[in-house]
């Protein structure tokens, strides 16, 4: 079958038309890359990194030690620099902001509590004090209404009974509470939260996620966290996998309502992340379970594609 050129020009105009990457997305990193060289050794911890999370989502990161997860979320901090790709929040771009729009952004558009428990509060601050700061340095509201908010924030996450204390005479558990009122003092589009329950037995562990979770519901603001906890990334609706660099894998759940019996199911549904590119990572327990190396063989049929191991297909002898 020939392509006539009305075919070409006709393609061209629809993929011309078609909107572009994420452009619904809050987040959006489109084969975001960052190189680190220490003493002339490279080492590439984000290698073309695709993600995109929507307004309102409350959302988990997993991955192992060393596999980009923390390059990632300080990036979207606003903390570091991509070396290249795209990567936009709330309307920014993160490649192209100068140092003024950086601690605009940092301040505005994104609220990050962090896994050391003492790297989120100032120690000579009450919690009440500590939660005001960021909105003396922002919002030009009267000074009234961000007293009012600051109290209305602990409330909300159940810490107001710590409001004139200093962080040492606070619970780990209540350290982060307070650390997320803070990160949501300046309403931010997006919270980032680097292994918030990391410090914390598994417990107090859920009380900081069920923080979250009221901060998502009742504020609306849309929650990326990091976590190696596996309570905490079962529990949201997406988990997604980080592996070498990329996203990887992902993991979506909702909830079923049985037609006859009316019971709720939560059902879980595995995907793999297919790039732009059109590259695809199979998870590791599956390639290992059916010996799958190198190569696979593939098979296009109607409604999928089918992935089969390399055996009726042995490889190529290397010269
Ligand atoms: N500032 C840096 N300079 C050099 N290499 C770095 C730097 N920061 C991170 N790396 C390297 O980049 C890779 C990704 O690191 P990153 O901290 O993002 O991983 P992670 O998934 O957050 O790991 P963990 O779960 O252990 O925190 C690692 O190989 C790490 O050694």
């Amino acid at each position: 079958m020939t392509t006539s050129l009305e075919d070409l020009e006709r393609r061209a105009t629809a993929h011309r038309d078609r909107p572009a990457y994420g452009h619904d997305a809050l987040i959006a990193c489109d084969r975001l890359v960052r190189v680190f060289t220490t003493d002339g050794v490279e080492v590439q911890a984000l290698q073309g990194l695709d993600l995109l999370v929507t307004e309102g989502e409350l959302m988990a990161l997993v991955g192992a030690s060393g596999s980009g997860k923390s390059t990632l979320m300080n990036i979207l901090a606003g903390l570091d620099v991509p070396t290249a790709g795209a990567a936009r929040v709330a309307g920014r771009d993160l490649l192209a902001m100068d140092a003024k729009a950086r601690l605009g952004y940092r301040r505005d558009v994104v609220g990050f509590v962090w896994q050391q428990t003492a790297r989120n509060l100032l120690p000579y601050l009450t919690a009440v004090q500590n939660v005001a700061l960021p909105m003396q340095l922002g919002s030009r509201e009267p000074k009234r209404k961000k007293a009012e908010r600051a109290d209305s924030l602990l409330t909300l996450l159940d810490v107001a009974h710590c409001r004139d204390r200093r962080p040492h005479q606070l619970s780990g558990g209540e350290q982060q509470r307070v650390a997320i009122a803070v990160a949501l003092a300046n309403s931010p589009s997006v919270l980032l939260a680097d292994e918030p329950t990391g410090e914390l037995d598994s417990a107090t562990g859920e009380q900081i996620f069920a923080a979250f979770r009221t901060a998502n519901e009742e504020l609306g603001t849309t929650i990326v966290i990091v976590t190696h906890d596996q309570a905490v990334a079962s529990e949201v609706r997406r988990t997604v996998a980080i592996r070498d660099g990329r996203t990887s894998t992902e993991v979506l759940r909702r909830t079923q309502v049985d037609a006859t019996t009316g019971e709720e199911a939560l059902v879980t549904r595995e995907y793999a992340m297919l790039d732009r590119a059109g590259r695809l990572q199979l998870p590791a327990e599956y390639t290992r379970a059916l010996n799958m190396e190198h190569r696979v063989a593939l098979a296009l049929k109607p409604d999928h594609i089918q992935i089969h191991p390399d055996t009726q297909h042995p490889q190529e002898p290397t010269p």
